[in-house]
């Protein structure tokens, strides 16, 4: 049997740390994880979306991921997200993870190009080789990747005895079920993991079977989705719809910005916790002034929304 109890949680996606120069600041990735380690969470998602990926070079991903396990060796469950879009950088991403401890690495399908089912096959294959102790999660994302999962291609990628999870981002929530049962079908009960992904759709994931969650906006309020997944696990489902309508109208609000949700959500844990994370890249938008108003909003909201817990 797997241990896949070290999957079953509230995971967030890690947000990428500039200095005001607009670096890694290494500095600002060790806060964000002691901080979110004395929330509570179960484990971090480091380098994917939220982290601004596709921005950052292999080097600066490389000090990310070991300032992150500087802090959270052995007390966080550590998800690197690896992919590059081309092979040969996802690899020496891969290694590097292993090399550091990480317990799993991750992957979005190649992006732009639209690759045979093969083909990415082969490019997540060739990642897991070069962590061959290491647990390996298919990201699913279409909006974004432009490129879904399949359950052709699942179960291809069910053939590497490393593959133990889909974090799964796709909109309608039976995915979550389809990719679990074929996982459960190769692997028996207990020894396969779907994440929930949009985290308008915590509560809806987790009821129709995903183990846990990894999003974008856990970070900026971890107390939320803790909650709801407590919630969730006595059956309280009421408790857990109404701290999802909170979450979701934060969602929304923030949303409202001219400058990126992410921006926005560094920006609320400036004023709200003291972390000192920057802004985006380019060509993400920044803040502007006018996003004020939006700004104070959304944290009144996630402050008002946690009181009353
Ligand atoms: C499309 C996208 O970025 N999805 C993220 C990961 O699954 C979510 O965590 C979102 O950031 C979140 O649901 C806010 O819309
Ligand atoms: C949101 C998310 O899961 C990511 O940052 O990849």
């Amino acid at each position: 049997m797997k241990d896949i109890t070290k999957y079953q949680g509230v995971i967030p996606a890690f947000y990428a740390c500039y200095d005001a120069e607009g670096n890694i600041s290494t500095e600002g990735v060790r806060a964000l994880t002691r901080h979110l380690i004395a929330k509570g969470v179960k484990g971090v998602y480091v380098g994917g979306s939220s982290g601004e990926c596709i921005y950052q070079h292999v080097d600066e991903r490389k000090a990310v991921l070991e300032a992150v396990m500087s802090e959270a060796k052995g007390k966080l469950t550590v998800i690197a997200h690896v992919g590059c879009n081309n092979t040969a950088d996802s690899v020496e991403l891969a290694r590097h993870a292993e090399s550091v401890g990480v317990d799993a690495i991750a992957s979005i399908p190649p992006i732009y190009f639209h690759l045979p089912e093969y083909a990415i096959a082969k490019y997540w294959n060739e990642m897991s080789a070069a962590a061959p102790n290491t647990e390996f999660v298919i990201y699913n994302i279409p909006q974004l990747a432009g490129t879904g999962l399949t359950m052709s291609l699942l179960r291809e990628m069910l053939k590497n005895p490393n593959v133990v999870a889909v974090k799964n981002s796709s909109m309608p929530t039976q995915d979550i079920q389809m990719f679990k049962d074929a996982g459960i079908a190769a692997r028996g009960e207990g020894n396969f993991v779907v994440f929930n992904g949009p985290d308008e759709q915590f509560v809806s994931g987790r009821v129709i079977g995903a183990d846990g969650g990894i999003g974008g906006t856990y970070a900026v309020m971890p107390e939320l989705y803790l909650a709801m997944n407590e919630h969730i696990n006595k059956g309280e489902i009421e408790a857990a719809r109404a701290i999802q309508y909170d979450a979701d109208r934060i969602i929304y609000k923030m949303c409202e910005a001219h400058g990126n949700l992410y921006a926005v959500q560094k920006e609320i844990l400036r004023r709200m916790c003291g972390l000192e994370l920057g802004g985006v890249r380019e060509p993400m938008p920044s803040l502007i002034p006018e996003d004020e108003p939006i700004v104070a909003e959304a944290q009144a909201m996630i402050e008002a929304a946690i009181a009353k817990l």
